[in-house]
């Protein structure tokens, strides 16, 4: 049996690393960037007012209480600030231009407000209030650094600096195929022997939260030929194709049918669930075969393929933040495979608890989830206090 780590190799063996592609500010969220980004001006751009206040130059204000005539009055924006005349103050409002010759803010609470003069009841310290330019980044400077994952901070200091777009590491495309003839989509009425289509579902959207775009093909009952022509048909352009369904060992294996001696090689992985697995290329396309187990499916992705998109996206975190945290009840493993089990964190007691049994169609307790427990392969039980291996799901 091929290990957990072998297969893995194998999945991201088989995606190339993504280009750069410039973005605009609001696409580039969740994104890697692709190149650092140098600032091409200051920031501030100009020196500027901290406070609503008064602007003037602290060697004018000799004792206190003071009154100082209102030289010109200096709203955000204003374009034509002229420099201040000596013995006056300027009224200036927040991230309003410093006068030229000013270098003290007053602020409006420690005057009588005038707009005609001004009265000054106490020193403020020189200086205080003024933003300077270039203080927060100063032209030149790399702002944020090739492979910082964009969020709002980062979208913001580029827009501050005049970016109306960002180079970033392409999200892949992923193309999402379900395989099964019992398979329903959900909404319409259920037949004997049939169930609702839930994992395209489940991992488009583990695919747009690894950070790629995901399409949904619809599924396709278990012949070989519907199968090859929605996939030929819908596979145009994307990156990455992933299916569920139709690998293990019996008949009507619609996947393993159609592949197998044609660019996928199937295997069975040490890991419960998810052993049945299959990888390679489908016309040139990467190609990454999913057991149809819901939880075999979801597990599956999370062990292999969001680790895989994430390297190629560009991302320095390809793993699930993990714990070595006390189990609160015992576990039981099979012997020789790397188990995966639903867990729930208890916060309060540092412990980890399993939520429901093993089986990969448990898919509402895989719902009620917040951690994945990882039993290595030789171990066969645990007791609990036990430490094990935890996975912050969500
Ligand atoms: N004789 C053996 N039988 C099975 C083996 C084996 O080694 N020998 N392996 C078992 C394991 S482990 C798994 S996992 C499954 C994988 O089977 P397939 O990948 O072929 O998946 P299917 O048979 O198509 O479906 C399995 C199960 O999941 C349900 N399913 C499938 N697709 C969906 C979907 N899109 N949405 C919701 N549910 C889905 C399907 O109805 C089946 O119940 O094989 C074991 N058998
Ligand atoms: O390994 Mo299968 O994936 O148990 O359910």
């Amino acid at each position: 049996m091929r290990s957990v780590e072998e297969h893995a190799k194998i999945v991201s063996d088989l995606l190339s690393p993504s280009p750069s592609v410039n973005v605009s500010l609001h696409d580039a969220a969740g994104l890697v960037l692709a190149h650092d980004l140098i600032a091409p001006i200051d920031l501030p751009p100009f020196p500027n007012s901290a406070m609503d206040g008064y602007a003037v130059r602290a060697a004018d204000l000799p004792s206190f209480p003071i009154t100082l005539p209102v030289s010109q009055d200096i709203p955000a924006g204003r374009q034509d600030t002229g420099p201040l005349t000596p013995g006056t103050a300027a009224r200036i409002m927040t991230g309003a231009p410093m006068p030229d010759g000013a270098d003290t803010i007053v602020q409006v609470e420690k005057t009588d407000g005038g707009t005609e003069t001004v009265r000054i009841d106490d020193a403020p310290p020189a200086g205080i209030h003024v933003r300077t330019r270039g203080e927060d980044v100063r032209t030149g400077a790399v702002v944020l650094h090739a492979g910082a994952v964009i969020a709002g901070p980062q979208i913001g200091v580029a827009a501050a600096l005049g970016f109306a777009e960002l180079p970033v590491r392409r999200p892949l495309e992923v193309l999402v195929l379900s395989t099964g003839t019992e398979l329903v989509t959900p909404g319409q009425p259920l037949g004997p022997g049939q169930i609702y289509e839930s994992n395209s579902y489940m991992l488009a959207a583990s695919v747009t939260a690894a950070g790629a775009h995901a399409r949904i093909a619809h599924f396709v009952a278990d012949d070989v030929d519907a199968f090859n022509s929605a996939l030929s048909a819908a596979s145009t352009g994307v990156d990455l194709i992933v299916t569920s369904g139709g690998v293990s060992a019996g008949a009507y294996e619609v996947v393993k049918d159609a592949l197998t001696g044609r660019g996928v090689e199937f295997a069975k992985v040490a890991m419960q669930p998810g052993m049945p697995q299959g990888a390679g290329h489908f016309h040139g396309i990467p190609m990454v075969t999913l057991p149809g187990n819901p939880v075999s499916s979801y597990v599956s992705f999370e062990v292999f393929l969001r680790p895989a998109i994430r390297a190629a996206m560009g991302y320095e975190q390809l793993t699930r933040p993990a714990l070595r945290l006390p189990l609160s009840q015992p576990i039981d493993s099979p012997a020789g495979k790397r188990q995966f089990r639903r867990g729930v964190l208890d916060a309060a007691n540092g412990t980890v608890a399993p939520w429901g049994g093993p089986g990969s169609h448990l898919l509402s307790w895989l719902a009620g989830a917040d951690a994945m427990i990882v039993v290595e392969a030789g171990v066969t039980h645990l007791d609990a206090g036990a430490p094990v291996e935890v996975w912050l799901l969500g």
